[in-house]
């Protein structure tokens, strides 16, 4: 709509006349991006702010499979999702949530009193559904936990601008395995517009976001739009939603390779000009984390960037409604991630929480920073000088929470083993060599449950 129609429509109605509009923030500045265009571009109009449909969808990420029509109600294809789609409707039928109509310039805090997703956000306060109930051994508070307090000890914060940051790094990856990194070179306004974007995609129709249902018939981890994050049927399932994309290497990026449904819509979603830029961000920093993280081992600075590889790079933006049991509940099970590096940028809600000597430990969200955790390769790699970190995340009552995870692994075929400089008599080679994608097939397979997969390695 342009400006004048869309203030009409919405004073029609009494309660949508208090809406304000807010636009998601300016796209970066760059020679093809900037200012009012930009924004306008973001939501399909042209330079003189008329709809531009067509252009969206050869912006946006993924784009739509125009052979197929999405019918909720029907049962085709539903047992392939990353959800059961079927069953999803059911359940938020039954919960007297029916088509929403969502305002995409909304804010969080807004969306999460009217927005629908996998999780059945309208399940009420008495009514978490039981697939969601972890086991009381798992529930976030049966297991210790470090106060937050500012005093509280917390991931350290490394200053990648600082002179020297490999002694810091250093002790970062050995007594946490995760950090946060400040002055790190990634624009902040594209880590900005990357949660932008999120809150917008989430904060759609059901109908809409289900068009890009991921297929995980395809394989776990498909991109696209799902709840589910393993295969099997008897897990407890996760409080959360998300969207993956497949970004390295670039033949990776099919923009229909993994989903089901996908016919036209009406506004972008995840363009790619963001995306794209998004991942070359991250693909820098990562390799100058790898290259620092190899020289804090005295290992030359490509070591662990040469040990994985080509990389294979996933960025999965993740959305934990607002929970009507989060004592019970958990947005994501306790795990360590399988590949080399992650890099997370959180929004302000706080929910991420690290195992730190048998503790879990509370990663206050930071404002511009970037957590990096160590993943089960490198632990590989540095044959345990370095463990990976083991990670959660936690829902609440009151907020929903947006992360961006941007996954950087080996591709499947590479064997990964423990570097031969690092192992000497006294200090033998801690895991067996794996390939990789075995090494997936068995977490996906089995779940993580910690650091069982990595365990598995481990030389006796
Ligand atoms: O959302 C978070 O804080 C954690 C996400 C995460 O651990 C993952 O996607 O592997
Ligand atoms: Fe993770």
């Amino acid at each position: 709509l342009c400006t004048t129609c869309d203030s009409d429509i919405h004073s029609a109605n009494p309660l949508s006349r208090r809406h304000e509009r807010v636009p998601v923030v300016p796209l970066l500045d760059s020679p093809h991006s900037g200012g009012a265009a930009s924004v306008n571009r973001l939501f399909g109009k042209d330079e003189d702010g008329e709809a531009n449909g067509e252009e969206n969808e050869a912006e946006s990420w993924i784009l739509p499979n125009p052979s197929i029509t999405p019918n909720l109600n029907s049962n085709n294809g539903a047992s392939g999702f990353g959800f059961n789609l079927n069953k999803g409707v059911v359940e938020m039928e039954e919960f007297g949530f029916g088509e929403a109509e969502v305002d995409p310039f909304v804010d969080l805090e807004r969306l999460q009193q009217q927005m629908d997703s996998v999780v059945p956000v309208r399940a009420g306060v008495a009514n978490l559904p039981p697939s969601y109930i972890q086991p009381p051994s798992l529930r976030p508070q049966s297991s210790p936990h470090v106060a937050p307090s500012p005093s509280a000890p917390s991931i350290p914060t490394i200053d990648l601008s600082s002179p020297d940051p490999i002694p810091l790094v250093r002790r970062a990856c050995s007594h946490w395995g995760a950090f946060h990194v400040i002055n790190h070179g990634v624009p902040p306004a594209l880590l900005q517009h990357m949660r932008s974007i999120g809150v917008q995609f989430f904060g759609s129709p059901m109908e809409d976001k289900a068009r890009y249902a991921c297929d995980l018939t395809v394989g776990p981890a498909a991109q696209g739009y799902g709840s589910r994050m393993l295969a099997k049927d008897d897990t407890v399932l996760d409080w959360r939603d998300y969207f993956d994309h497949h970004t390295l290497p670039e033949e990776r990026r099919d923009p229909t390779s993994g989903l089901i449904l996908s016919p036209i819509i009406a506004y972008i979603i995840f363009p790619r000009e963001v995306v794209t830029q998004y991942s070359k961000e991250m693909r820098c920093l990562a390799n100058q984390l790898l290259s620092i993280i190899s020289q804090s081992l005295t290992l030359p600075p490509s070591y662990i960037e040469d040990a994985v590889g080509d990389v294979y790079q996933n960025i999965t933006v993740s959305f934990y409604p607002s929970c009507p049991r989060p004592d019970l509940a958990l947005g994501l099970q306790a795990h360590s991630d399988m590949g080399a590096i992650t890099l997370l940028v959180q929004d302000n809600v706080g929910g991420l929480e690290v195992l730190k000597d048998d503790k879990w430990v509370l990663v206050q969200p930071l404002t511009e920073a970037i957590v990096v955790i160590l993943a089960d390769m490198t632990e590989v790699i540095t044959n345990g000088a370095y463990k990976s970190a083991v990670h959660r995340a936690l829902v609440n009552a009151n907020r929903a929470r947006l992360s961006v995870a941007t996954f950087y692994d080996p591709s499947k075929t590479r064997n990964i083993y423990p570097a031969p400089e690092l192992i000497t008599a006294e200090n033998p080679a801690k895991y067996r060599e794996v390939i990789y994608g075995d090494f997936v097939k068995s977490w996906y397979g089995q779940g993580p449950e910690g650091k069982r997969n990595i365990d598995a390695l481990l030389i006796q």
